[in-house]
């Protein structure tokens, strides 16, 4: 058995240390880069044809393929913040393997806000260049980073989320052909929403899957 010593060297090892001068901070939606964040309003989806108004709303849905009354309650929220809550309760019966995927759903739920808010999104994210990225976060150093002093010049964490972004910013910046318009499925088992296995993703502006057909 692995002890929780060497378990909790293992997770500090996955830590990176960020100075706040010099990376882009996603912290409150309302500051310049908050539209990064996943509690942004103002990026809305559509997932088989159900709207979705926040990636947070997503996200928290996939824990709960299983439980389509669940997922119907927390993409019904008008808030992000109240979705993540509507998920509390039920956190225990997120699908078993939530933890081992939890990253790669996260990366598709980015995929899906930007093959869906492709200018805006797509802006948002060019305009961070080369900086490193980072959600500041006071509880949560796995999606983001902590402050660790009292000077707020220092930030650690694992930044999964902030390192999710610069991966799709590097990828948008090669895509002339708008390739990242379209998002395939993930390849995991029962990846589903209100009982229907998700289908591959467009772009809302390329109107493509929901053009009325042409009268004339
Ligand atoms: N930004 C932000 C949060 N962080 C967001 O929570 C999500 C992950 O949640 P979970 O892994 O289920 O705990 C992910 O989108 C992360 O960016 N949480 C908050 O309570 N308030 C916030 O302002």
């Amino acid at each position: 058995m692995i002890s929780r010593s060497s378990l909790d060297q293992y997770e500090k090892s996955l830590l990176r240390t960020y100075v706040r001068s010099e990376v882009v901070v996603v912290y409150k939606t309302k500051e310049a880069f908050g539209g990064l964040s996943n509690m942004a309003s103002g990026y809305p989806l559509q997932i088989n044809g159900v709207r979705i108004l926040t990636t947070e709303a997503l996200y928290q849905s996939c824990r709960f393929p299983h439980m389509p009354a669940v997922q119907r309650e927390i993409i019904g929220q008008n808030s992000p913040m109240t979705a993540k809550m509507k998920s509390k309760p039920y956190r225990n019966h997120s699908r078993p393997d939530w933890d081992e995927i939890r990253y790669k759903v996260m990366r598709w739920c980015l995929r899906v806000k930007l093959a869906q808010n492709y200018e805006e999104f797509g802006r948002l994210l060019l305009a961070t260049r080369n900086q490193p990225i980072v959600e500041q976060s006071r509880k949560d150093d796995y999606w983001g980073v902590k402050l660790v002093d009292d000077t707020g010049g220092k930030l650690v964490g694992q930044n999964v989320l902030g390192r999710l972004l610069m991966e799709l910013r590097e990828k948008l910046k090669d895509d002339t052909e708008g390739v990242l318009k379209t998002v395939p499925p993930l390849g995991i088992p029962d990846f589903m929403l209100l009982g229907k296995p998700i289908g591959t993703v467009t772009s809302k502006s390329s109107g493509d899957g929901q053009k009325q057909p042409e009268l004339f």
